[in-house]
């Protein structure tokens, strides 16, 4: 496969919000590209990105390795612009989104980035709350050091699960710690005064079936 390439901008101001199943990020008409490795010659735009976790940090990706899973992981989903004229558009077309998925491992340090995320969930603790996060995020910074990556073709891991999404999953996972994992399952999943905390949104993998995983050791 060809190396894959990212040509991502930060971007201030992006709006962050409750969805009721755990905090996502927009990132509409960001300048934020991704091209190459198993895209062909198609680009692909950032669209958002959020993350699943688990009630501890023995679970909580939604990819296992070998059958072990991680305490998170991240989902950066892009569409395919070449092809489709919108995100919706290319969520009915097995090559519309790919979504690139990193692991979280529980550490001692803190990961500046997703603290940003972090200092923003109390003004989100409710379902359908929004703000913007002050700070500039850059979503290359989200990215492991090492860039070897899994790939094949899958769905959404969320109904309606369409099966158009060319997974992207880094080997390498990112350190993020206990705290942080801890404020992520403080956000509530109703909007009014009944808290009901979303303390695991991660689904668990489907059989791979006669689909071929391919590997690039970048
Ligand atoms: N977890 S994930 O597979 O990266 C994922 C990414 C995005 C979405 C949001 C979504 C994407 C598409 C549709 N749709 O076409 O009806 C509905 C919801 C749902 C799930
Ligand atoms: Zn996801």
């Amino acid at each position: 496969m060809k190396k894959l390439t990212f040509a991502y901008e930060s971007q201030s101001d992006l709006r962050i919000l409750n969805t009721g199943h755990g905090w996502k990020v927009e990132a509409p008409q960001s300048g934020s590209r991704l091209e190459g490795g198993p895209l062909g010659e198609d680009i692909y735009q950032l669209e958002q990105f959020h993350c699943h976790w688990g009630e501890t940090s023995a679970e909580g990706s939604e990819h296992t390795v070998d059958g072990r899973a991680y305490a998170g992981e991240l989902h950066l989903v892009h569409w395919n612009t070449t092809k489709y004229q919108s995100f919706a558009e290319a969520a009915q077309h097995p090559d519309g989104l790919a979504v690139l998925g990193v692991f979280f491992d529980v550490g001692n340090e803190s990961n500046d980035e997703i603290e940003k995320i972090v200092s923003t969930l109390s003004e989100i603790k409710f379902k359908g709350q929004f703000t913007d996060i002050p700070d500039v995020i850059d979503p290359t910074t989200f990215l492991p050091s090492g860039l070897g990556y899994w790939t094949y073709l899958g769905s959404l891991t969320t109904p309606p699960c369409n099966e158009c999404v060319i997974w992207i999953v880094y080997k390498e996972p990112i350190t993020v710690t206990e705290e942080q994992l801890v404020q992520f399952r403080c956000l509530s999943a109703c909007s009014g005064e009944a808290e009901e905390f979303i303390v695991k949104n991660y689904r668990p993998p489907q059989p791979l079936g006669n689909r071929a995983l391919r590997e690039c050791n970048a």
